[in-house]
Parts: structure tokens; C-alpha cells; sequence
């Protein structure tokens, strides 16, 4: 019978406390679950709101972490496709195969009850059955996004995570299980940018950084950078942005200096900060009518935006994006073996790489503006 394992988990025991490195016990996978040894972590702003209270609802005492990479320990009852060794990515965004979403070739939203709960509904931090599969002193500690991958080993369901090759080099590959799939797929499932358009991207972290990866591969015209830390802009240059502009060096919106620029707006916007403000800038810097609007960043529990329904009549469009569309299981295992092909460099997103007891400081990397950082958890 498989054993509990002890082993360390940062964990946060309520909202605006910083991580605590703790030893937590992690029960076996029960049916239908993966247990899995987390290799490597990426550190997303995803994670940084639900730390400070501002991602939904989440359950607190909670761990959080969403974009791993690790290798099967152990699975449980009924589990098909997996056995211990495999090399795997969880996946934030399962994919069951058997709801309507799932046989919908338009969307990559699985909506079985166990992933609306975790997903889409108010988190409940716990798995199919109701129940959490990490304990710390006492206590049971909730998980996040159907991963929880900020701890050394971690339980999720098996449509929560997908195979990939043995031979698949460590580390930066966790990016797939988050912000390059993200941001890459935005552009090219969920806008389906065209070769010779114009394309502008609202932030340039790791998830917009990807983006302008995307609309390069796509054969955009013209993709402009938006953020106002302009520490950013030369690896967005480097990735394939034409130009990049900071909105706190005019004197007038962001979307006026945008429209301006463009002789009337962009074919293809991306929104990827979460910031309402932002997406309201963003949406008024599309084409008029031939303008696609794609909202990437979450926004915090209960923010809204307002805008004039007009602005819609002559064909504007808006829409959201999740995984960059990707149907998670089918997609993974092609996207990290283009990365093998060297079809796209992720590597590049990397700027710093920290042992799994420094993650504190890769947040503060994080909040600091460095692209990006993940955790090696040995
Ligand atoms: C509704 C919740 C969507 C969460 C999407 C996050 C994980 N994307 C990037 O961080």
C-alpha cells in the first residue's frame, strides 16, 4: 500500500503572509489520482494574487504553484496512461475528454464538475472527492488550480496532468505548464493572428513576453510593447516586438498614442496584466471594426470594466483566453516537442533560477519586474 510521504511544501496560511517552508504529508493518490515529485516550478503572477488575497476565492491554508514539471511517484486505482518514472506536466487547465467541452473543438475549457469547481466556479482548493491530500501540523491544506506545484511532491487528478518524453530536458520545460502556453497560444488559437497584421501586447511579463513570441511566429506586421517598466523592453525586442512604448511617458491615454500610431487602432490587442484599467485601454486601442481584443490577466475578485456598448456596433471583438487555448492533454505533449525542435526559444523567459527555500525571493524577483524565475526543488 502506498505510503503518506513527508516532505517539504511552501506553504500560505493566510492571505498576505509571505510562504512558509514546512514539512507537510502528502497522501497517497487515491482512484483516478497522480501522485507527483515536482523537479522544477515556475513562479507566475497567477500565484502572487492568490498570496495576497486577490485571486478569487481562494481556501487558505493553501499551496499554490501551478506551472511544474516532475515525474509520476505513484498512482491510484483505475489510473490508465501513467506509471511511476513518467515524466509529466500538471495541468492547470485538465482535459477530461469525455464532457462537451472537451469533444468542442472550440474551447479547451473542460467543464466536468471536478475542474468547474477548481477552475472556472469558486475554487475549492480540494480534489474530486472533496478532499485535500496535504495535511500540515493538523491541519489540511487546500490546493490550488488542480496543481499545487510549489512543494516537493504534489496529488492531482489524472485528467490534471499529461505525459511528456523521458528525454525532455529539466526545468525550463515547466513553462509550458503555464506562461508560454499562455501567451504563445493566445495569439494563435484564441486571436488566430494573421501574417502581415498589427499586433500590440499590455505587459510584458513572462505570459505577454510569450505573446509577442506568438505573433512573431504568426507573421505579424507590426508588435508593439506596452509596459511601463522599460527594463523590459529590450527582451521583448529581442523576442520580436517592432517597437515598445511606456504609457507614463505621454501626456495623453495610452489607446490615443496607440490609435495614433496605427491610423486607427490595432487588428490584434493582448491583454495580459489583469489590471481593469488596462483592459479598458487596451479594448479602446483596437481597430474599429476589424479589432480582436484578448484578455489573458486575471483581475482581482469583484473588479469590473466599463465601457461604451458602441464601441462593439461596426465589429469589434472581445474574448478571453485560457492556456492559450490549448486542449491541454492533446496540445502539451506537441508543444514540448517543438521546443525540442527548437521551434521556439522559452529558454530566453528565464532570468533567474532559485533552490525551492529562496522562493520568497524569486517573488519579490517577480514583483520587482525580472521576467521570470522558477524554483529547483531537489
Ligand atoms: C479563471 C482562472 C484562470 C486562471 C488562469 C491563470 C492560471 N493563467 C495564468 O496565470
Amino acid at each position: 500500500r502506498t505510503a503518506v510521504i513527508k516532505c517539504r511544501a511552501a506553504v500560505i496560511w493566510q492571505a498576505q503572509e509571505p510562504f512558509s517552508i514546512e514539512e507537510v504529508e502528502v497522501a497517497p493518490p487515491k482512484a483516478h489520482e497522480v501522485r507527483i515529485k515536482i523537479l522544477a516550478t515556475g513562479i507566475c503572477g497567477t500565484d502572487d494574487s492568490a498570496i495576497k488575497g486577490k485571486f478569487r476565492e481562494v481556501q487558505y491554508p493553501v499551496i499554490v504553484g501551478h506551472e511544474g514539471v516532475g515525474i509520476v511517484e505513484s498512482i491510484g486505482e483505475g489510473v490508465k496512461g501513467f506509471k511511476p518514472g513518467d515524466k509529466v506536466i500538471p495541468l492547470f487547465a485538465p482535459q477530461c475528454n469525455q464532457c462537451v467541452s472537451c469533444k468542442d473543438p472550440r474551447t479547451n475549457v473542460c467543464t466536468t464538475a471536478r475542474v468547474k469547481n477548481n477552475l472556472i466556479e469558486r475554487p475549492k482548493g480540494l480534489m474530486a472527492d472533496g478532499t485535500s491530500r496535504f495535511t500540515c501540523k493538523g491541519k489540511h491544506i487546500y490546493n490550488f488550480l488542480n496543481t499545487s506545484t510549489f512543494t516537493e511532491y504534489t496529488v492531482v487528478d489524472e485528467i490534471a496532468v499529461v505525459k511528456i518524453d523521458d528525454d525532455t530536458p529539466l526545468a525550463n520545460i515547466c513553462l509550458i505548464g503555464c506562461c508560454f502556453s499562455t501567451g504563445y497560444g493566445s495569439v494563435l488559437n484564441s486571436a488566430k493572428v494573421h501574417p502581415g497584421s498589427t499586433c500590440v501586447v499590455f505587459g510584458l511579463g513572462g505570459v505577454g513576453l510569450a505573446a509577442v513570441m506568438g505573433c512573431k511566429a504568426a507573421g505579424a506586421s507590426r508588435i508593439i510593447g506596452v509596459d511601463i517598466n522599460t527594463a523590459k523592453f529590450d527582451l521583448a525586442k529581442e523576442l520580436g516586438a517592432t517597437e515598445c512604448i511606456n504609457p507614463k511617458e505621454y501626456d495623453k491615454p495610452i489607446q490615443q498614442v496607440l490609435l495614433e500610431q496605427t491610423g486607427g487602432g490595432l487588428e490584434y490587442v493582448f491583454e495580459c496584466t489583469g489590471k481593469p484599467e488596462t483592459m479598458v485601454a487596451a479594448i479602446n486601442s483596437s481597430h474599429f471594426a476589424l479589432g480582436t481584443t484578448v484578455i489573458i490577466g486575471v483581475s482581482a475578485p469583484g473588479e469590473t470594466i466599463s465601457l461604451d456598448p458602441l464601441m462593439f456596433i461596426a465589429g469589434r471583438t472581445l474574448k478571453g483566453s485560457i492556456f492559450g487555448g490549448w486542449k491541454a492533454k492533446d496540445c502539451v505533449p506537441k508543444l514540448v516537442k517543438d521546443y525540442k525542435e527548437k521551434k521556439f526559444d522559452l529558454d530566453k523567459l528565464v532570468t533567474h533560477r532559485l533552490p525551492f527555500e529562496k522562493i520568497n525571493e524569486g517573488f519579490e524577483l517577480l514583483r520587482n519586474g525580472k521576467r521570470y524565475v522558477y524554483l529547483m526543488i531537489y
